[in-house]
Order: structure tokens, then sequence, then C-alpha cells
């Protein structure tokens, strides 16, 4: 624009000077004072000329050179980007970029206890499920160093997480951008529909993918526990926490309660967090939770695959009609001592018959070899992979005399709509003490129940 302006105004002063030229000449013919006036003339017409030439030379340098910095800076923000894709850094996403993506949150993937899940497509194109993390009262810092932590972790069998966004003020949500796992989790996959309460997607996962499953849920917690440089405890291992790719593969996510401790920590306390059903014996004890913790859960997650059905659930009783709560652990300990464990695999797989029944035999020996009431008899997730893998012998788990049901578990309040699960966050950690007049909250009032068949 400025260089059309110039040549404009010196193509006018040109002509300006050419009309000078010829007024002079028809007013003063030759005089002296004509050849003056054209001699200035026509050196004013060289030096507009002459300015012309250096002024186009200049900017053609000017814009190859801008144009060069323009494609350098490209590249190297390509390059960043790779870099970072590679390092595993964790972008971080303006509010208006995650708006674009999911189409003003719109379509709604999920809702989990910490907040609403959403598909989207970022402009690269890749899917993505952005979730919104509501309530949270985490400081900035705490924040970004979670972030820093989950993103740090790369493995096939956890979940890739993308980016964040900050809250841009007190009350505004934050949010994780993970990556998009099209089969969703794997609850719709093994637990039946229930009643009129309908889903989007989900089927029967067949034995050899529940087995499958099984091995990559131990693979991805093995490296959480063993491999990262600080031990990671997910502490909220659940099917719904379970996502499963286009191959029906598993991808664990939902770091949002872990906690990063030191290797040489074994035990951490911490306040009660996780969900109802999974939660393993020692939360509620003094000695602090480990890796072995996790372990618990993934017992009870192996027993729900088996069964095809949630490790507590409410069954009505024929001859009263009530409702009572069902443990499903106790159920398969006393089918396992009677030699019948077929009897506790979902039937939906029972009617395939396409099950091995040895393979089922180990798969819940594992289980009940995980959720053993003393941590330090339980197997660690290393052990586990060996013992799925058949490298490594399965030995039947001792009969336990008791199992903490898990205490958190049953709620007089549940009507059983929750399916038995239910998120229970930051219940301050109980500090059990010997005294005389101590007594469970009314949170864990319940059961301490024998699991050796009656
Ligand atoms: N990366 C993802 N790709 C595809 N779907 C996802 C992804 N992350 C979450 N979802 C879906 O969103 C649902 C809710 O996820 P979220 O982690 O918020 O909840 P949750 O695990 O059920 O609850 P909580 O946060 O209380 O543990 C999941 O069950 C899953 O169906």
């Amino acid at each position: 624009m400025e260089d059309k302006k110039a040549n404009i105004i010196a193509a006018i002063s040109i002509l300006a000077l050419v009309v000078v030229i010829i007024a002079a000449r028809v007013s003063l013919k030759l005089s002296k004072t004509f050849y003056l006036i054209a001699g200035v003339d026509i050196s004013l017409i060289l030096a507009v000329f002459c300015f012309l030439i250096i002024r186009n030379r200049y900017n053609r340098e000017r814009n190859l050179l801008v144009s060069r910095f323009v494609s350098e800076g490209r590249e190297l923000r390509t390059e960043y980007s790779f870099l970072r894709k590679v390092a595993g850094v964790p972008t971080k996403f303006k509010l208006e970029d995650l708006e674009e993506a999911t189409d003003g949150f719109r379509s709604l993937i999920g809702k989990g206890g910490s907040g609403s899940v959403f598909k989207g497509v970022l402009k690269d194109g890749s899917q993505v499920a952005v979730k919104r993390i509501e309530g949270e009262e985490k400081g900035e810092r705490e924040f970004r160093s979670e972030v820093a932590a989950i993103a740090s972790v790369q493995h096939k069998n956890l979940v890739r997480l993308y980016g964040y966004s900050s809250a841009v003020s007190a009350n505004r949500p934050r949010f994780l951008v993970y990556e998009y796992i099209v089969n969703s989790s794997l609850d719709i996959w093994i637990f039946p529909e229930k009643g009129n309460r309908r889903r989007s997607g989900g089927g029967c996962l067949s034995w050899n993918q529940r087995y499958q499953v099984a091995i990559d849920v131990a693979k991805a917690l093995a490296y959480l526990h063993h491999d990262c440089r600080s031990k990671i405890l997910h502490l909220d291992v659940k099917p719904e926490n379970i996502l499963l790719d286009g191959s029906y593969r598993a991808v664990v996510t939902d770091f949002g309660l872990s906690k990063l401790i030191a290797r040489d920590e074994s035990k951490v306390l911490t306040d009660i967090r996780g969900t109802r059903g999974y939660l393993a014996p020692e939360w509620l004890l003094e000695h602090g939770i480990s890796e072995k913790s996790d372990v618990y859960s993934y017992g009870i997650v192996l027993l729900e695959m088996i069964g095809g059905r949630r490790s507590i659930s409410r069954v009505e009783v024929k001859e009263t009609g009530k409702k009572k709560l069902e443990y499903f652990p106790r159920i398969v300990n006393q089918k396992m001592r009677e030699r019948k464990v077929m009897e506790i695999v979902d039937q939906r797989l029972v009617e395939t018959n396409e099950l091995d029944e040895e393979e089922v035999m180990k798969l819940v020996c594992v289980a009940m070899w995980c959720i053993q009431e003393k941590s330090r008899n339980r197997p660690d997730m290393v052990m586990v992979i060996e013992m799925l893998e058949g490298r490594v012998m399965v030995n039947e788990p001792p009969d336990s005399d008791v199992v903490v049901v898990d205490l958190l578990a049953a709620d007089d309040d549940d009507d059983g709509s929750s399916g038995g699960v239910r998120r229970v966050i930051n219940v301050p950690r109980l500090q059990i003490q010997r005294e005389r007049n101590f007594r469970l909250p009314s949170i864990c009032s319940s059961i301490i129940s024998p699991i050796s068949p009656r």
C-alpha cells in the first residue's frame, strides 16, 4: 500500500516537472532562465527516478527477507510442536480453542465425579476428549505440576494427555485434553444394560478380549508402580477408568487422583479418595496405602470382568421381597473352593461355549490373590502379568477368614441405582485409635464380614 502511494506521488511529481518545462519553453522561449529551470527540472526528474529504483530494490530485498523469516518461523514452530509431542510436553490451550474444538461443549461423552467429558476435534484434525474439571479447589501450581506428571507418563496402555487449560479466573473451570479413545469405557462392555436405563454403545466383550484387557491393565499399572521415575499410584482403578480403543485394547485413564510417591517411600497416608466398591481395606486402617491398594482394586475389576456384574449389588430376596446387598467376591470364593467356577462366569459368555475352564480358574485365582485382605499377601503387578501370561504357576489363594467388605461400599441410602458405584472424594482419613470408646463413623459403620463359606 505504502509502495503504491510512493509510486503515484513520484509519477505525479515527474509529470508536474515535465509540465513546468513545457510551460517554461512556451513562456520563456529559449532564454537563459528557461535553460536554468529545465536543468533543475531534469535533475529533479532524475533524482525521482533514482529514488524509485533504490526504493524498489530495497523493498524487494526486505520482502525476500521477511518471507524467509516467516517460513523459518513456521518451520521452527512446526519443529517445536513436534518436539513437544515427542517429549510429551502438554500444550496450554486457550478456552476459545477448546470451545471451537468441542463446538461449544456440545457433544458430552461422559460425566464423572470430577467433571464432564466432551468430544472434540483440534485444528490439526486430531480427536480429543476434553474433561471439564468442576469444583476443583487445587491451586494453579499444584494443578500444573499434576498435569506435567500425567503428561510425562507414556505407555501404550495409558491415555495420553495432550494439554490443559488453566482457569482464567477463580470461578472458571479448568480443562484437561486427552487423546480420544473410540470405544468408551469397559463398564459398558462387561455389564449388561440394566432395566430401562438405556445407554449408547457398548455390548458384550468376549472372553479372549476380557483376558487381553486384564493383561493390558496389569501392564499399565505395573508401569506406573515400577517403571516411572516416581512411583505413581492410580488410586481409582475401576471399569469406568479403563477405556477401549478400536481393537478393544485397554487404555487406563483418569489419573485425577494419582499420587506420586518417592521410590523409597513404600506407603503414604492420604485422605480417602477413590470409588466405593474398589477401595482396599487399608484405606480405613492406619498403616497407609501403597501400590498394593491399586492391586486390590484391579482384583475387583477382574472379578467384575469374569462375572459381568458389579462386586456389590442389591438383589431381591424371593421370600421377603426385600433387597439385600450381595458381595460377589464372597460368592466367587465359595464357588472356587467347591470347584464350580463356571457358575460365576458371565452367563452371556457361558452361552458362547468358548470358555476354557482352566483359564477361568486361573483368572479367578489371580483376582482372589489380588484382593487378599493383607496387602503384603497380594502380588505386585509385575507378578500378576507373569501369572496371566503363563510364566508363573498360579496357586490357589488362601481362604481368608475375614475380609473387610469394602467398608465404604455399603451405604444405607443406596437404592441400587448407582449400580454399586459411587465416588468418594476427600473423606478425611480415619485415625483409628485404640481407645475404649472408639466407634467407626457412620460412613463405615457397616460390615466386617466373613468371606469363608458359611
Ligand atoms: N479419553 C477419552 N476418550 C473417550 N472417552 C472418554 C475419555 N475419557 C473419558 N471418557 C468417557 O467419559 C466418561 C467419564 O469420564 P471421567 O473420567 O470423567 O469419569 P469417571 O471416571 O466415571 O468418574 P470419576 O472422575 O468420578 O472417576 C468415561 O466413563 C468415558 O466413557
